[in-house]
């Protein structure tokens, strides 16, 4: 049952305890996430604004997660190769129309084996995706499946027991989405506690989706039970994001759009979600070492030495109020 009082990012204040280290950089932000380990606990959300081929493999190279798109179903199979073929891991969306199904069976007979696919639709507590987990795990048995979306303990506790390694966390909170204005529904605007009651149900581990707006609000997920964070217009608007550069009275933004916008979807039907500018933020590798020694600082006030530290510091539930108006 969910409780009447919930939360979300800006309504949390972490407290903090005594330090135990000398300096931020002996604090360890690495995930073990599946069968890898990575530097941040930070993954771009698979959208076509935000992730492509190319930051794929940088992204790889350098030890972030990262989870492609299924946008362009048809070149899945030649991208899970190529990034064999560099020695670096594959890690694929998929839908759950009998096509991806099919999709699923080509990649097995082909023994191409995706290290990470993630079951990506907008309601992910569905028999749908419950038969995409059994599918994919009889014959990809050695894939990491990340199913979702969900928002509630029931979904996680179905999904996990049909099979899936780890759920996504997120119905409605991202910036570009429409889903609660179109449907009545989802966890936007209290997105931290269905973080926080996601987690107290999993037995895997869970990916919080949408709604980050500060670096801050990845640790937070963290202390909420979360062990990464999917984010999107933070980090749609850089150099290598795939978004096209618009410039507006002498500022540069990126495009930023939903993957259930009319702009994604080519029709408008069922859209639930919107297209968007960003502010342009340069390198995406400054980005990802700025969220870095945030978090590094984010244990040092925990009192601790590594990520998990996060989850044992206590909290003060502020309303709102905490932002006074702050933004940088
Ligand atoms: N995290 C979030 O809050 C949200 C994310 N999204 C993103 O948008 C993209 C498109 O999502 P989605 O529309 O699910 O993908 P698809 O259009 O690929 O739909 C997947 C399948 O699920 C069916 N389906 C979708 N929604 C429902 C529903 N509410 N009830 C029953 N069946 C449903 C579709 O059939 P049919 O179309 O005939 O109903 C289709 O067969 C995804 O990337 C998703 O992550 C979208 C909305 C919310
Ligand atoms: N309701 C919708 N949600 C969407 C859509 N496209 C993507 N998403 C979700 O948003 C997050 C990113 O959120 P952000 O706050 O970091 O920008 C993404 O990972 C999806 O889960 C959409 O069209 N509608």
């Amino acid at each position: 049952m969910i409780p009447a009082e919930v939360f979300d990012y800006e309504d949390i204040q972490l407290v903090p305890n005594k330090c135990i280290i000398d300096s931020r950089s002996q604090a360890d932000t690495s995930v073990k996430f599946g069968p890898k380990t990575f530097k941040i606990p930070v993954v771009p959300a698979n959208m076509e604004t935000v992730i492509n081929d190319e930051l794929a493999v940088w992204m790889a190279e350098h030890d972030y997660f990262y989870v492609m798109h299924r946008f362009q179903p048809e070149k899945r199979h030649a991208f899970v190769k190529t990034m064999h073929d560099q020695d670096l891991f594959a890690s694929i969306s998929v839908g759950v129309k009998q096509e991806e199904l099919d999709f699923i069976q080509e990649l097995a007979d082909a023994n191409d084996v995706p290290e990470y696919i993630t079951i990506d639709i907008a309601h992910g507590h569905a028999n749908s995706v419950i038969r995409m987990i059994q599918h994919i795990k009889s014959l990809l048995p050695d894939s990491f499946v990340i199913a979702g979306n969900v928002g509630t303990p029931e979904a996680v506790r179905e999904l996990e027991n049909a099979g899936a390694d780890a759920t996504k966390v997120g119905i409605g909170p991202g910036k570009a989405c429409i889903t609660k204005l179109k449907t009545g529904f989802g966890t936007g605007g209290w997105q931290l506690a269905a973080i926080r009651l996601c987690a107290k149900a999993a037995k895997k581990p869970i990916i919080a989706d949408g709604g980050i707006r500060y670096n801050g609000d990845i640790a937070k997920s963290i202390r909420f039970g979360a062990s990464m964070v999917m984010i999107g217009s933070l980090l749609a608007g850089h150099l290598q994001s795939p978004g096209s550069v618009i410039k507006i009275d002498g500022k540069t933004f990126k495009q930023y759009w939903g993957s259930a916008s009319e702009t994604q979807k080519g029709a408008y039907r069922n859209v639930e979600g919107k297209q968007m500018l960003v502010p342009y933020r340069g390198d995406i590798a400054d980005t990802l070492e700025e969220m870095q020694e945030d978090l590094q600082s984010s244990i040092s006030y925990a009192g601790g030495d590594k990520l998990s530290d996060i989850r044992l510091v206590d909290y003060v539930i502020v309303r709102n109020s905490v932002m006074n108006g702050d933004s940088y």
